[in-house]
């Protein structure tokens, strides 16, 4: 199949769990999260289409790109000094293992999804096939790092990676299309971490935050209490991922 039409299968599965996600899980009345990413884009397309039609509810962005879509579809839009509680978040995802832990943060936009997500009762992530993996780490983990010293927390970053099994890990500034370093809506910079393959994720989840200097990672556990898979031919399928060990870990 050539990368073009691989390109199309991919965008048609992300509007089906687009699509499924606002049809299996919004109500009418709710106070949502929005995720970023290009199959959240679509997420939010299809809820402005449904506000238009009479849903009522209410979301919070996880991006200032989210949050610009949102606002010319005419989304009702809250911010956190209005309200504190999420009734649910859908979100894409990088990666999803079996269990539902995921990478995040390809889009840039992790510190902001934690935080949504964590004011949520529930979230729910929408993936392509092309995102489920048995186990996470072919997509580099995205560390966000303030950019004061971010040399020496990516050198301490090195040292936790390697004292948790991955050794000599490549962790690779996060750069813009002219060479400059990426800037995260909270004025962070990004390191990708290429570990290739994550065996203890829960393990991985807890460390990293202790490094002074790391804000927040793409390492999700325990977080999606479920998943929506879309396929190409635009069906769908929901995979309840609530009884996931590290959910319970967590506790
Ligand atoms: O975590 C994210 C952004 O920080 C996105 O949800 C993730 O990168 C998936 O993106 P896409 O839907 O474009 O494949």
């Amino acid at each position: 199949m050539s990368d073009a039409a691989a390109r199309t299968d991919q965008d048609r599965a992300k509007q089906a769990a687009a699509d499924a996600a606002l049809k299996e899980f919004v109500r009418d009345g709710m106070v949502l999260g929005l995720g970023s990413g290009s199959t959240s884009l679509r997420f939010v397309r299809a809820l402005g289409a449904a506000v238009a039609q009479g849903l009522e509810v209410t979301a919070v962005p996880s991006s200032t790109t989210t949050r610009e879509l949102a606002f010319e579809l005419g989304v009702p839009l809250a911010t956190f000094a209005e309200v504190q509680h999420l009734d649910l978040t859908i979100d894409g995802a990088d990666e999803v293992d079996p269990d539902g832990n995921m990478l995040k943060g390809g889009g840039g936009s992790l510190l902001w999804e934690r935080i949504v997500a964590g004011a949520s009762d529930r979230m729910v992530a929408m993936v392509d096939p092309s995102k489920t993996v048995e186990r996470l780490g072919a997509f580099p983990l995205a560390i966000e790092v303030v950019r004061f010293g971010w040399e020496s927390t990516r050198a301490s970053l090195e040292r936790t990676l390697a004292a948790l099994g991955h050794p000599e890990p490549k962790l690779v500034l996060r750069t813009n299309t002219d060479g400059s370093p990426f800037t995260t809506d909270s004025g962070n910079h990004i390191l990708d971490a290429h570990l290739g393959a994550i065996d203890n994720p829960l393990e991985l989840d807890a460390r990293i935050n202790w490094v002074p200097g790391a804000v927040e990672h793409g390492l999700f556990t325990g977080v999606a209490k479920a998943v929506v898979l879309g396929r190409p031919d635009g069906s769908h399928e929901v995979r309840d991922t609530a009884a996931n060990p590290a959910a319970r870990a967590l506790r």
